[in-house]
């Protein structure tokens, strides 16, 4: 329908119950057949019916509430314009500190080209289009990710980008705007981190994660066969799924301590699983799982396809059953000898190759997701008006702001050094030289969220523990922040594993 152009005098005469007018941001809105509907409740709408409702309202919405329920609005006020601009997708957002500084204007970087900026553009505006929607709603009802949108991310090449670079990119054109070859850290920390505004962390997890740390040891460590090919082509194409299973109830980051056992057969030609797997994320409906095992002289690695001797319970956890979060008992699985991953009682190295990059992206992705939360503490306080004034004029809060606002970029900052650090060393080089430090700054990073958390929820008051309306990302952000602390290896392990691989590098003598 055509917006039509409207008065102020004529809005003023719509004053009633059942003919109620008002104006917000110089758009007229019909609310007549809204009032009990509207989750605010009527007699709020009553209060402000033929006037201009513009500050009650951003007291109280954030603007995309308007994006919802545009059909609402009958047009625009004569001579005036509105003010406040709809973002569409892919936009960057004109907040401060909303983007890291080499997004903004403004700012310059030694680290990003224009094809690192090409394929933010391309992968914000698919993640705004077609996985926030999902994202969302699949958070909030807890079922697992549509196989349409994993086709999709499939015919894109973007379940393969997810795994970060490699030989498995080689001759692939990603969103039509980055070669394979081309591709590194770099691109790999944006893909991540456009990923994470989605906000919705168990979606976030439910959207692949296991395949994301699983699938890479299988391109690594199995030898090439039909089979090998069989199952990667299977699991890129979004046909079959695949997540890591290590931890157990006995042993979460002491690897050392599973207790799920792998026996070899007499002739030699598969192994017996018999044991349990505990926190699997995506287990809930994957095909395949990359096992942990005790084997006779050590510790092995070995794909386990899905069959009647594995099952798989769901975990609640605190954030969405959507990551499809299991656990998972082997009983007696028999599985040939050919999937055994690395070397047998080698599997420690198997694992532990896997480590440093989960960790770089999560390290990505909490980082990202304080920066939404500073977004959204921003875009508060400039427009809550309490005790007569907006909140940011209350120096209390903008201390609180300038606190979460640094830990951020300076978090970003250590961030876009290791991704250029990694994108410029061999394999060998990363595990040699980067251990260490991702693991400081995944540790540093989520206790950077625990702070931010912390006040944020502060500054958001009530609407910071409610899960609907404008305080919903503060709330996702504080219930599950924890996820980053201890998945991919606890904030304590993680910081003595930096401090330990230092001191390797310590010179003999002392100093
Ligand atoms: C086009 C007009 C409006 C629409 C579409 C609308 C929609 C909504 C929605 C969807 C919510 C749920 C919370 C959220 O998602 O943010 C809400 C809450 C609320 N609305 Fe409205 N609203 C409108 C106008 C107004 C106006 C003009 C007032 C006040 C004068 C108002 C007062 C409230 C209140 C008090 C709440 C509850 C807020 C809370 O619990 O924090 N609304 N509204």
């Amino acid at each position: 329908m055509a917006l039509a152009t409207l008065t102020r005098e004529a809005v003023a005469s719509h004053n009633a119950p059942d003919d109620l007018w008002c104006i917000i941001d110089h758009k007229v809105y019909d609310l007549s057949d809204f009032t009990d509907a509207h989750p605010g409740g009527s007699v709020v709408l009553e209060q402000v019916a033929g006037t201009d409702a513009t500050a009650a309202f951003y007291n109280l919405h954030r603007h995309e509430v308007l994006s919802r329920y545009g059909d609402l609005c009958l047009g625009t006020l004569e001579g005036e314009t509105p003010e406040v601009v709809d973002p569409q997708p892919g936009d960057l957002s004109p907040v401060p500190y909303a983007e890291p500084l080499w997004l903004r204007p403004q700012f310059k970087s030694p680290y990003f080209s224009d094809s690192h900026r090409a394929l933010r553009r391309k992968v914000r505006a698919f993640v705004d289009e077609h996985v926030t929607p999902e994202a969302q709603e699949k958070e909030k009802d807890g079922s697992y990710i549509s196989q349409a949108l994993i086709d999709r991310m499939a015919a894109n090449d973007i379940l393969a980008m997810r795994l970060g670079p490699g030989p498995h990119l080689r001759g692939k054109h990603l969103l039509g705007v980055v070669r394979g070859e081309e591709f590194d850290y770099l691109h790999d920390l944006v893909q991540v981190q456009e990923f994470v505004r989605s906000n919705a962390r168990g979606f976030q997890d439910g959207n692949m994660a296991g395949m994301m740390i699983s699938l890479t040891a299988v391109l690594q460590w199995m030898p090439e066969t039909p089979f090998k090919q069989q199952v990667v082509q299977a699991v890129l194409a979004g046909k079959k799924k695949m997540c890591l299973a290590i931890t157990e109830a006995f042993a979460g980051s002491d690897v050392a301590g599973l207790r799920t056992t792998a026996t070899k057969s007499q002739d030699g030609k598969s192994y017996l699983v018999r044991g349990t797997k505990k926190w699997i994320t995506n287990g809930m409906w994957c095909d395949y799982f990359v096992v942990g095992c005790k084997t006779e002289k050590g510790f092995s690695v070995l794909l386990i396809e899905r069959s009647d001797a594995v099952e798989t319970k769901l975990i609640k956890t605190s954030y969405s059953t959507a990551a499809g979060t299991a656990f998972v008992e082997f009983n007696d699985a028999v599985v040939p000898a050919e999937n055994l991953l690395g070397q047998e009682d080698k599997g420690f190295a198997v694992i532990m190759s896997n480590f440093n990059h989960e960790r770089f992206m999560m390290a990505c992705a909490v980082i990202r997701q304080c920066r939404s939360v500073v977004e959204e503490c921003l875009k508060w306080c400039n427009q809550r008006i309490v005790f007569g004034k907006k909140l940011i004029e209350q120096p209390a809060i903008r201390q609180k702001l300038a606190k979460m606002i640094s830990h951020v970029e300076s978090n970003q900052a250590w961030l876009e050094s290791i991704a250029y650090q990694m994108s410029h060393m061999s394999y060998e080089e990363q595990s040699k030289h980067l251990g260490g430090p991702i693991g400081l700054l995944k540790s540093h990073a989520t206790r950077s969220a625990h702070e931010i958390a912390d006040e944020a929820v502060n500054i958001f008051g009530g609407r910071g523990l409610t899960q609907s309306g404008m305080g919903r990302v503060v709330e996702m952000f504080h219930r599950t922040y924890k996820f980053d602390a201890i998945l991919g290896g606890a904030e304590e392990i993680l910081a003595d594993l930096g401090v330990r691989q230092a001191m390797k590098g310590f010179p003999k003598a002392m100093l």
